[in-house]
């Protein structure tokens, strides 16, 4: 039987283009928000759930995040990193009207967080609003062509709902890249046979143990001294109380039989509390062909 992938929808997305670059002609469904997608693989009504976990210029998807947490019987299996460019779109029949006098843009909370600088610059008097995802919001766009609004979407998204782009390249900084993390019930890698393996991450969260001065630095000397190289480090909140906060730690190497382990055994004999949220190859999605170019 054919494997579900359950994605952040509707047709037109990021993630469906993550999607797109890493599966063949499996199923696929969309979900018209990131939790009901975490949901369903949870459920185990889809097989795979593929959602944006982090972006160059706005950082981590916190809401991503904190279900993968929550949903403590799901790991991440595999990621693709996606080059991410933003598009100004607006229905066809207002495609001649000045910018500024548009009413609203809507778009994903993230999408416009990458576009700050220009909607400041070039439209302050335009509101910005949030909408679950960059295609939800041109769908938005496509139906209401009597609100003058425009969507920050991709050019993808420009073609599935009939948009016309009225300003290309919108984000703030060049190098825009999303991550995209597939996750699954079962703890077993997944490589794609669509594109090259650039490399492996062990992702982990640490909860250091309270009111111990030093803690962080024996955290983080446990893998230095074993050469592990650390891709990123961040900290969240733990949602108990103010100032209790955990470590998400991406190790840039596959889970191993010996040095990974002793280094959370090490953690785990200072006090602190270590979970695995999954050891997965990485992707990188090339962005020139036809899914980004325009
Ligand atoms: O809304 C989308 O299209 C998504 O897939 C989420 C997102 C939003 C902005 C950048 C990357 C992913």
């Amino acid at each position: 039987m054919s494997e579900t992938i359950g994605y952040l929808g509707p047709k037109g997305t990021f993630t469906k283009i993550a999607v797109d670059s890493m599966f063949n002609g499996e199923v696929k469904k969309g979900y018209k928000n990131i939790p009901e997608c975490i949901d369903a693989v949870q459920n185990k009504e889809i097989d795979y759930a593929v959602v944006p976990l982090e972006n160059t210029i706005e950082g981590t998807v916190n809401i991503t995040l904190d279900y993968i947490i929550q949903a403590k019987d799901v790991k991440i299996v595999s990621e693709v990193i996606v080059p991410i460019r933003q598009h100004l779109m607006v229905h066809s029949s207002n495609a001649a009207q000045p910018l500024d006098k548009l009413s609203i843009i809507y778009s994903h909370p993230h999408a416009i967080a990458q576009c700050h600088a220009y909607l400041r610059n070039e439209l302050p008097n335009v509101k910005a609003n949030s909408m679950a995802s960059t295609a939800a919001a041109a769908e938005y766009v496509s139906k209401h062509p009597e609100e003058n609004v425009a969507a920050i979407a991709n050019h993808l998204a420009a073609k599935e709902y009939d948009l016309s782009i009225v300003e290309k390249d919108i984000h703030d900084f060049d190098n825009n890249h999303t991550r995209f993390v597939v996750l699954h019930k079962e703890n077993a890698a997944l490589t794609s046979n669509k594109l090259e393996e650039k490399g492996y991450k062990t992702t982990i969260t640490v909860s250091l143990p309270s009111d111990r001065p030093g803690a962080l630095h024996q955290v983080l000397s446990a893998f230095a001294w074993r050469n592990l190289n650390l891709s990123k480090i961040e900290s969240r909140p733990m949602k108990t109380g103010l100032g209790n906060y955990y470590f998400l730690i991406d190790i840039e190497q596959k889970l191993d039989e010996v040095l990974i382990p002793n280094a959370i055994a090490e953690m785990e004999s200072l006090g602190c509390s270590v979970e695995i949220l999954g050891s997965y190859p990485y992707y990188l999605h090339s962005g020139n062909g036809v899914t980004l170019a325009i």
